[in-house]
């Protein structure tokens, strides 16, 4: 992969930069409840301002499919931000339009402004050319440092970078760097933990996982398509029907590969998807109308211990329950226990999965908390990232 330009590469005194940050953050009731990502860009937005940039900050929060949503409002996320820096963030309601270029007009060099969530656009996740247009008309310099959104070819992420020059942040530069390193020759036995909710985005990864890895470890939402590829009834669980042969495949092409594939044995289920829902322990077979797999069992979370133990190289992305609710926290802090007490090289990637080893306190025992799920399996398939391929090459 070639070298990219960084922003320590271009002038940016006086210059007007579009970067694109991942502030894509877990909230509740209108608050940030993990701010890892937040924290994680500051560095790069430090280092602008300091050298007298304007600095228009763009980001999505959730999925608002192109529309405007009240509660994926980036307001919080800027008042944290603000908080952060110990200076002002001026947040604005639109991401274009004469509002925006009137407010970027009003900027000092060294001032701070925080777009709208760029999904509320219809043509951002198209990667629409006019809208990539739009936002490159509103800067002089594209800075990515969006990691976690580098998967995403976005008129954000991507597209503005046909209309003016882009460069690495600092955050984009550094996940590069260190996952690049550990993956080009992990120590093994390499294993891999998938969970979480984006069954979609997720289960393709695995083909090339398997490639890869010695051990693979399913848990989370994930895991009832493939409970369900092994015939059993899933109840209410979280099921993609269409993805269900695929997982089928998957278990064939691990005995084939060699590849330990580590299904859940046991769940905890729940009547509803709620902290003060009935819950019991059964056995995988045993999910049956009206009941939702939320968690791992007990059973199988020992066993992942086990297995994360006996490693030298662990990645994990995706939690293996609604951890969020306590009666199904258990799966998800184990494994997040056995990774912190683990000997091997240990890789956290996700804004859920990094918010799980933040609240379960063993962020810091963790030897790199990526701030990209999704990203991070791209990248570990050895694609280059579309928010990356854009950007200009170093001579
Ligand atoms: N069994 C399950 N059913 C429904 N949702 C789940 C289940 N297990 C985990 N989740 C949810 O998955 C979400 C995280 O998924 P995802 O976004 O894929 O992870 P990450 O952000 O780490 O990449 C969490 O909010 C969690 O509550
Ligand atoms: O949270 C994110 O990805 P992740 O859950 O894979 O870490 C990124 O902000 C990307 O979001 P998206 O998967 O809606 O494009």
């Amino acid at each position: 992969m070639k070298l990219k330009k960084t922003v320590r590469d271009v002038e940016l005194n006086g210059k007007r930069v579009f970067c694109r940050v991942d502030f894509n953050v877990p909230m509740e009731e209108g608050k940030v409840t993990d701010d890892t990502r937040i924290r994680a860009a500051l560095p790069t937005i430090e280092y602008m301002t300091g050298k007298g940039a304007k600095v228009i900050l763009a980001s999505h929060l959730g999925r608002p499919k192109g529309e405007v949503k009240e509660d994926m409002r980036l307001t919080a996320a800027g008042e944290q931000l603000s908080e952060l820096l110990g200076k002002p963030v001026r947040k604005l309601d639109a991401s274009v339009g004469e509002e925006v270029e009137q407010a970027i007009a009003s900027m000092k060099d060294g001032d701070i402004l925080l777009l709208e969530n760029v999904r509320f656009n219809p043509g951002e996740e198209k990667n629409d050319a006019e809208l990539a247009k739009q936002f490159a008309e509103l800067a002089d310099v594209f800075v990515n440092d969006a990691f976690g959104t580098a998967h995403r070819a976005h008129a954000s992420t991507a597209g503005i970078a046909q209309y003016i020059p882009g460069v690495l942040g600092f955050l984009l530069e550094k996940e590069l760097d260190v996952l690049g390193k550990a993956l080009s020759d992990p120590e093994r036995p390499f294993t891999a933990i998938i969970g979480g909710a984006k069954v979609k985005d997720k289960i393709g990864v695995i083909d090339n996982l398997l490639d890869k890895v010695d051990n693979l470890l399913i848990g989370g939402g994930l895991s009832y398509t493939f409970t369900r590829a092994q015939g059993h009834q899933t109840g209410d669980s979280l099921v993609e029907e269409d993805k269900v042969e695929l997982a089928k495949s998957f278990i064939q092409k691990a005995k084939e590969k060699d590849v330990n594939l580590y299904l859940p044995t046991d769940a905890v289920v729940a009547n509803a998807f709620s902290v003060v829902a009935e819950t019991k322990i059964v056995s995988v077979g045993e999910i049956s109308e009206g009941w939702m797999g939320l968690d791992i069992g007990p059973e199988t979370a020992e066993r992942y211990k086990q297995v994360i133990l006996d490693s030298k190289f662990v990645i994990w992305n995706g939690p293996m329950g609604v951890f969020e609710m306590e009666p199904f926290a258990n799966g998800t802090k184990t494994v997040a226990d056995a990774m912190a007490e683990t000997a091997a090289y240990t890789v956290i990637g996700g804004g859920d999965s990094a918010a799980a080893v933040e609240k379960f306190e063993v962020a810091d025992k963790m030897d790199h908390v990526s701030t990209g799920g999704g990203a991070s399996l791209e990248f570990m398939e050895g694609k280059e990232l579309p928010g990356v391929a854009v950007l200009e090459d170093r001579e």
